[in-house]
């Protein structure tokens, strides 16, 4: 980011913002009836700036755990508790009903609605948050997307389309930001600038959020901190804090140490 000042990792003491207290997620396969216990008695507390990394073979519940954290799924034992940005707490325990939290979703595809301008997908955004459309443009800019606004995402590059799903995310003022795997369809250049626009966007504005990611490289560049989860149940296995203030270099040396341990982490 041009003439950013250098940003420190939040605070340990930092307000914890998301807490999983001893949550359970289990799944029945409908075609074998079979029961999978995804996560048993699981913690994890993300702090209030924190952007946290989650890791993982295939199959171990990182998107579970997204899924929880966004109201997509419920927990069947345990509790979600989740800061609003006022100081107040709403809590997710089973059938505790659906409360959520101003969210930033980036999939690893970008969802636009493909028959409306960029523009007006990112004012749909933005309406159903209750915030004036009127931000659309900016939010575009902030990813060099202004002159795209107007155009149907169909036209648009794939690298655009995810710039303009990011826009979105962003858009909405989000208590917290989700992303997961949000780079893994693009090719590596693409991906690479992408990343450093988040970490553009991260600067700027420092939020707090999860990423789930396969590239260690990714998430030793964006994190504030890296778990590799592991299991069935899943459970933390090895944890990291970057501990490198933003902006960070792709090709800083430190980064690739640190991708070398979370790489040996998960095996
Ligand atoms: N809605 C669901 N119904 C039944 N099983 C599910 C459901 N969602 C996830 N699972 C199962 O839970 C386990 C964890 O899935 P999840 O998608 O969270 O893993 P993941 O770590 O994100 O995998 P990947 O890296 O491949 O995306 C898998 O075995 C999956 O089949």
């Amino acid at each position: 980011m041009n003439g950013a000042e250098a940003t420190q990792a939040p605070a340990a003491g930092a307000q914890p913002y998301v807490v999983l207290d001893g949550v359970g997620k289990v799944f029945t396969s409908t075609r074998t009836g079979e029961r999978e216990t995804v996560f048993e008695d699981f913690t994890l507390t993300v702090r209030q700036g924190e952007l946290v990394a989650v890791v993982g073979a295939s199959g171990t519940g990182k998107t579970t755990l997204l899924h929880l954290v966004a109201g997509l799924e419920e927990p069947d034992s345990g509790e979600i508790r989740l800061a609003d940005g006022t100081g107040r707490q709403r809590i997710r325990s089973p059938g505790a009903g659906s409360a959520r939290n101003r969210l930033g979703v980036v999939f690893q595809q970008p969802r636009l609605l493909d028959w409306i301008s960029v523009r007006r997908n990112v004012e749909l955004a933005l309406t159903s948050a209750g915030l004036d459309p009127a931000g659309a443009a900016r939010a575009l800019a902030d990813v060099g997307l202004a002159e795209y606004a107007d155009r149907y995402p169909s036209v648009l590059s794939g690298g655009q389309r995810q710039r303009a799903a990011v826009a979105r995310a962003f858009a909405v003022e989000p208590e917290l930001i989700l992303l997961d795997e949000p780079f893994s369809a693009l090719d590596q250049l693409t991906a690479r600038r992408l990343r450093l626009l988040l970490q553009e966007l991260w600067t700027a504005r420092p939020r707090t959020g999860l990423l789930v990611t396969h590239n260690p490289l990714e998430a030793a560049f964006l994190a504030d901190r890296v778990i590799v989860l592991d299991g069935r149940p899943a459970r933390v296995r090895a944890e990291f804090t970057v501990g490198l203030p933003r902006p960070r270099s792709p090709e800083d040396p430190q980064i690739f140490a640190r991708h070398n341990e979370i790489l040996a982490a998960l095996g």
